[in-house]
């Protein structure tokens, strides 16, 4: 595939290094076969959790063995009672045990989000039934961000038809952002472009270039490269532009000419969350590029969404790149 240097790059980095990651929903049956596939490649060591049998049943359903894949039902789990402890401590007084205890047996994202903050899986993949808010909180509460980050983040790889390799953020968590979050999005999306691979040349977008338009949106973009380019001053970034400046050579020689940054753009960031979603899922379903993630940056550990539109491919692949992200 023409695509191949995100994934061979990631699969590279992990190839013997035994990543336990933690599927929360292990009987939906996208994740199952590409658990399994995991289990089955030995590249990766993937726990499913759930309830056994009904595991057991779709596994039936889809025509594919179990082996001997690590099943943890929380409600039954002997560490339960180690990671409610656990999880109570880390609430610091906004939840009782009681609390604990039931939000851990009755949802395993919780559960899952436990086992990788205490260090008993490497990370998490979730969201293939579940929506993102569901998905990503218990890690926003739990795992928390890096030192030196204020927002958790998401990015989309998108990968397309000519081998073209690009990063879009935020488009997963921040529904609207101030300039200085804006920038603090553009300089860790840049970190993350370069450990997948992506030459981190940043475009800061908006529907004006340079001043084309008077409107305080754009003007919060521009204010936001400026911040990213105090943030972080050997950054490769500029803005605010449109799209078709940042990615079109043509254009970018009209639109903003003597730009280091303009038609050479591999990292978008958009300058709210409708227009980010809408973007990468635009590029996914008309412009055939492959995209892969929400991959969560400026988190402890790496817990990653799923878009509910999925595929096992999608799952497979993820799974791989939070592989990716664990730091020993
Ligand atoms: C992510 C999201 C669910 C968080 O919302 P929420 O749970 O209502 O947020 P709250 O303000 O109650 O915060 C919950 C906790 O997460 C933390 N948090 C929220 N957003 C955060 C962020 N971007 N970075 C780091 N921490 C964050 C809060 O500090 C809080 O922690 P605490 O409980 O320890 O005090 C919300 O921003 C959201 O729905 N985003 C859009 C998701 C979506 O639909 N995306 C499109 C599909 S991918
Ligand atoms: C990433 C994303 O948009 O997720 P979902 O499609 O599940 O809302």
């Amino acid at each position: 595939m023409a695509n191949d240097g995100v994934m061979e790059l990631a699969t590279e980095n992990i190839r013997g290094k035994n990543r336990k990651i933690v599927f929360p929903e292990g009987n939906d049956s996208r994740v199952l076969r590409a658990a399994i596939r995991h289990q089955n490649d030995g590249l990766i060591v993937p726990i499913l959790l759930g309830d056994k049998e009904e595991i057991q049943k779709v596994a039936e359903e889809e025509g594919v063995k179990l082996g001997d894949i690590q099943i943890i039902n929380p409600r039954e789990s002997e560490l339960l009672d180690e990671l409610v402890d656990k999880y109570v401590e880390l609430r610091k007084g906004k939840n009782t045990r009681e609390d604990g205890e039931y939000i851990l047996k009755k949802d395993n994202n919780y559960f899952g989000t436990m086992l990788v903050q205490t260090g008993k899986a490497d990370g998490m993949v979730s969201g293939a039934s579940n929506p993102t808010g569901d998905t990503v909180r218990p890690a926003l509460q739990l795992i928390k961000t890096r030192k030196g980050v204020n927002r958790v983040s998401g990015v989309m790889i998108m990968l397309g038809p000519n081998g073209e390799k690009l990063l879009f953020a935020d488009t997963a968590i921040n529904i609207t952002l101030q300039s200085n979050e804006l920038a603090e999005v553009a300089v860790e999306a840049a970190k993350t472009a370069e450990e997948f691979g992506i030459e981190p040349i940043v475009a800061m977008l908006s529907f004006s270039t340079k001043g084309s338009a008077k409107h305080e949106l754009a003007r919060k973009v521009e204010e936001a490269t400026k911040l990213a380019k105090e943030m972080d001053p050997n950054l490769k970034v500029d803005g605010e532009m449109q799209f078709d400046a940042a990615i079109s050579p043509q254009v970018a020689r009209k639109k903003i000419p003597n730009s280091d940054v303009a038609g050479k753009a591999k990292v978008f960031i958009f300058p709210d969350l409708q227009a980010a979603n809408i973007g990468y899922k635009i590029g996914q379903r008309l412009g055939g590029y492959e995209a892969l993630g929400p991959i969560l940056q400026g988190l402890n550990k790496p817990v990653n969404d799923l878009s509910r539109g999925c595929n096992e491919e999608d799952v497979y692949k993820l799974t791989i790149l939070t592989a990716n992200q664990v730091r020993d």
